[in-house]
């Protein structure tokens, strides 16, 4: 099956026709791509638009369909009225089935089409329209829909002006459901409800929805099976979204799960701390920290009981070198303790006068825990990994609230250096190396230290600030 994308670029891969490549693709589908713009953006928004001309969009459509059988085509980010004209005009030489996502505005706010009437001319040729609900009221130029109920009555006037099917989409609801509806003149045809999963990776997922129903339409020649194959495809790649780890802001969904999930361990021990993430990000302390309110005494408090934990986290990563199996493995985890004791306890030290020397219960728990994993190698890497892991992806969003003024800049700058980045990548790396030599109960065992130290610096983090939470379990 041919599909084409008529869609803009989206440089981070996230959005746009790289999205659509990849979802058509891990559909099924033979995808082909005419671009309408340019834009330059990441994970947290678009910083520039460039639009190609109406001529030459035309002469890529004319290119590709004097040559190339199509089966469906996705049209996307048009950005102003010229493209939408020669996109117009094209149309009327082709009959393949169109599904129009009327992209208007990014997810970061940003806006993509210059002059939304003059979508009015291209609604009419579409086969199914699949606006959220701002598109959706703006397209009808009503108010947007406060409910779910009124989203689907709007949906169905769309489809009767413009005598097509309209994909009515909940995604920007609050709650747990995420409903979609297939919706045409007469009313309802298919409602499906998903479980709306607890990522801020969906970056692309309107693009990824629209590709996946062309492709699905051109195989099964059935919008209701194509919506319900494509709404559990999109719903299993926005459930392992966070597994990719794509920039700071809003990352792109996991187009390829299906393929390559579970043949990453250390993904599948990403997604299962993912609930734990999530209150680690939710967490006063956190906020705060990031926001620079956090009081100058919690932090210090913090600071005292890393320091303490470091010393003894350095001994960790020293045992680890003597237990490594290789050369390359003894030097990483030797130069990762000494990188504390020359780095990060200076850094703990320009903050405070002196060293505390009581750990709390908290921070003796989790060293307890760490110095109980030491019987084998493979788990004593397992439970050092949350350390590093946690504060690279921590430090990144930290990172973005940093500013030169902010009261803990250079703590913030620590974890989000390219080094640290990098020290990261490697433990990992050793620790999958180390999970692919283990036998079943090892593995078991190195997964169990792996969760049960992300939940020791869940209670780390919560313990310094007034709402003192320990979720220890040791
Ligand atoms: N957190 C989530 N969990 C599960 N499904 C989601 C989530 N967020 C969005 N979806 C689904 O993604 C699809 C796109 O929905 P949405 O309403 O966000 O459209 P959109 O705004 O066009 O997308 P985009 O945010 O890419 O612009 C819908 O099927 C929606 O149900
Ligand atoms: C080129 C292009 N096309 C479409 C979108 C919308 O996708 P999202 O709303 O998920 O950012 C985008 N950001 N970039």
């Amino acid at each position: 099956m041919n599909i084409l994308s008529i869609a803009g670029s989206d440089p981070s891969g996230g959005a746009g026709i790289q999205a659509d490549l990849k979802a058509i693709a891990a559909n099924g589908g033979y995808g082909m791509c005419v671009i309408t713009a340019l834009t330059a953006q990441n994970t947290h928004g678009v910083s520039g638009v460039q639009a190609i001309s109406g001529d030459f969009v035309l002469t890529q459509l004319e290119a590709v369909s004097t040559d190339i059988r199509i089966d469906a085509i996705k049209i996307g980010m048009l950005a102003n009225a010229e493209v939408i004209r020669a996109v117009t005009s094209w149309l009327e030489t082709v009959d393949a089935p169109v599904v129009l996502d009327p992209v208007m505005v990014a997810t970061s706010g940003d806006r993509l089409l210059d002059d939304e009437s003059a979508l009015d001319s291209l609604l009419d040729r579409a086969t199914v329209i699949t606006p959220n609900l701002l598109e959706l009221a703006s397209l009808l130029r009503e108010p947007v829909a406060p409910s779910w109920d009124e989203a689907l009555r709007q949906a169905q006037r769309l489809a009767a002006k413009h005598d097509t099917l309209v994909l009515a989409k909940g995604g920007h609801l609050a709650g747990a459901d995420c409903p979609d509806a297939l919706v045409s003149a007469g009313g309802v045809q298919l409602e499906l409800h998903g479980a709306r999963h607890a990522t801020r990776n969906t970056h692309g997922t309107g693009c990824t929805l629209s590709s996946t129903l062309a492709t699905r339409f051109a195989a099964t020649g059935d919008w209701i099976a194509a919506l319900e194959q494509s709404k559990s495809y999109l719903s299993k790649a926005i459930a392992a979204a966070d597994q990719l780890q794509v920039g700071s802001g809003h990352g792109p969904v996991n187009h390829f799960i299906d393929f390559f999930g579970t043949a990453d361990p250390m993904g599948d021990w990403w997604q299962k701390i993912q609930p734990i993430r999530e209150e680690i990000d939710q967490l006063d302390f956190i906020t705060r920290l990031s926001e620079g309110t956090l009081d100058r005494e919690d932090f210090h408090y913090y600071i005292a009981q890393d320091a303490l934990y470091l010393l003894r986290y350095a001994k960790v990563l020293s045992l680890a070198s003597s237990m490594a199996p290789d050369l390359g493995a003894q030097r990483f985890w030797s130069r990762g303790a000494n990188g504390i004791l020359d780095g990060e306890l200076q850094l703990h030290g320009s903050y405070l006068d002196e060293f505390a020397d009581t750990p709390s219960a908290i921070t003796l728990n989790y060293t307890n825990h760490l110095a109980a994993s030491q019987e084998s190698y493979g788990e004593l890497i397992a439970a050092i990994l949350p350390c590093y892991w946690l504060y690279q992806d921590i430090g990144k969003r930290l990172a973005a609230a940093n500013h030169a003024e902010h009261p803990y800049r250079q703590w913030l700058e620590t974890y989000a250096s390219e080094e640290f980045d990098s020290a990261t990548e490697q433990a990992i790396e050793m620790v999958r190396q180390a999970f692919e030599q283990a036998d079943p109960q090892l593995r078991a065992r190195m997964e169990a230290a792996f969760i049960r130290s992300a939940e020791h610096e869940r209670s780390f983090f919560a313990q310094a600030h007034e709402n003192r939470v320990d979720f220890s379990t040791a």
